[in-house]
């Protein structure tokens, strides 16, 4: 059916919202527009009052490519639209912060991202569908990412004969491109030999397959504070370099003073690493090889405190009060479904400071609820924004008791 529709709110996925609930992808509060409507959704045909805030979008593949939800915003209402994320799941959790203005950690791009490659076809899914928008180049990227597609291409081309969807997660690090290539299965060494050769040819720094690595023709390395650290392949990383440089000085302003600090859901070192010229370090993580990389990392730089890394499954095993003991300070960063059964341990633990690290802000205010009912309050609330033009947004908080 199609009707004529008031936009009152901007939703937390970047659509336009109408009253009923009815959600129009690319539609802005205060538009008059005019939608088919099925349900709950609606699809935005024609704008009968554009809102003032609506501006161009820059990229040409902009409403096809799910890449990116909202370009079409003007500056300071995105930017009001993110901080208010996180505004609206405190409140819906009923944890009281003030939360700061938005910090802008896009930098130069995305050092990291995983294209989709389908039938020839190579780049992101299209948004609410399967189909692979074909991408030359992606203004969200780092020109080194954008350099590496021809090299993403040749290697599609190489397994096309597979008859496989195959997954391209590419990392730009300081020595270059990483390729860790997923859904082709194993490959025979023929193959294995044609694709050296094309990583050659491109000059990438290391290829693996599902992270076997083909050939490593130089270690990528990424910095974290004055260590130099090569994650595994397709391990995680902050998605912007921005990002980690700004998640990295909230976490060490909240840490400030603290002698013992423990690092959980370290990852391969982003904060660990970052913390470890000023605290000692134990971080964990339930990835081997991030660990591992931290490790030796940590071991190969100068002139840091002691840092230990170790691998533990923190969902089924946290760390418990008692163990907790011998440290004065605690940095989580955990995956989007947040740290429930961590934080309630640190939540009995006699712990003074804690930072939180999160790119969920729901599962975010439900373990800062915990802490809270755990004697902490939560003093300050950073909103980081390092998927720009998404509807995703990272946070640093600080609990102090
Ligand atoms: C958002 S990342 C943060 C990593 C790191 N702090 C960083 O900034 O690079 C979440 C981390 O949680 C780890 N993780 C996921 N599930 C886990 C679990 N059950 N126990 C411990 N770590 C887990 C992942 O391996 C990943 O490194």
């Amino acid at each position: 059916m199609t009707a004529t529709l008031t936009i009152e709110r901007l939703g937390h996925r970047g659509d336009g919202v109408a009253r009923g609930p009815v959600f129009i992808a690319y539609a802005l509060p205060g538009e008059i527009v005019e939608a088919e409507v099925q349900g709950e959704r609606g699809r935005l045909l024609a704008l009968q009052s554009a809102s003032p805030d609506r501006i161009a979008p820059f990229c040409p593949h902009f409403t096809v490519c799910g890449g990116c939800a909202v370009q079409h915003l003007a500056e300071s209402a995105y930017r009001a639209w993110k901080r208010g994320l996180v505004v609206e799941a405190l409140a819906q959790a009923h944890v009281e912060a003030p939360v700061a203005e938005l910090v802008d950690a896009h930098g130069a791009g995305r050092r990291r991202v995983v294209l989709h490659a389908r039938a020839g076809r190579l780049g992101f899914a299209e948004a609410r569908a399967h189909a692979i928008v074909d991408l030359d180049a992606c203004p969200i990227l780092v020109p080194a990412l954008n350099a590496a597609l021809p090299a993403a291409r040749a290697l599609e081309k190489q397994l096309r004969g597979l008859g496989k969807p195959l997954d391209f997660a590419l990392t730009a690090t300081s020595t270059g491109i990483d390729c860790d290539i997923r859904g082709a299965g194993r490959v025979d060494e023929r193959m294995r030999l044609r694709l050296a050769e094309l990583a050659a040819d491109f000059d990438l720094a290391r290829l693996a397959i599902h992270g076997d690595v083909v050939v490593e023709r130089r270690a990528p390395l990424v910095r974290f504070g004055r260590a130099e650290v090569a994650p595994p392949p397709g391990a995680f990383l902050q998605a912007t370099g921005a990002a980690d440089e700004a998640l990295s000085a909230l976490v060490r302003q909240g840490l400030a003073g603290a002698r013992r600090v423990v690092d959980l859901f370290s990852g391969c070192g982003t904060f660990a690493l970052a913390l470890a010229d000023m605290a000692a370090i134990e971080a964990y993580d339930s990835d081997k090889p991030a660990v591992a990389a931290l490790d030796r990392a940590a071991r190969r730089t100068p002139g840091l405190k002691p840092a230990r890394a170790l691998a533990r499954d923190l969902f089924h095993r946290p760390l418990l009060p008692d163990e907790l003991q011998p440290f004065d300070a605690a940095v989580f960063d955990p995956p989007r479904v947040g740290a429930l059964e961590q934080v309630r341990r640190l939540a009995g633990a006699r712990l003074k400071r804690i930072v939180g690290v999160s790119c969920n802000p729901a599962t975010f205010a439900r373990d800062a609820a915990i802490l809270i009912a755990g004697g902490f309050r939560l003093s300050a609330v950073t909103p980081v924004d390092q998927f720009r033009h998404s509807a995703h947004v990272e946070l640093v908080g600080v609990f102090q008791r």
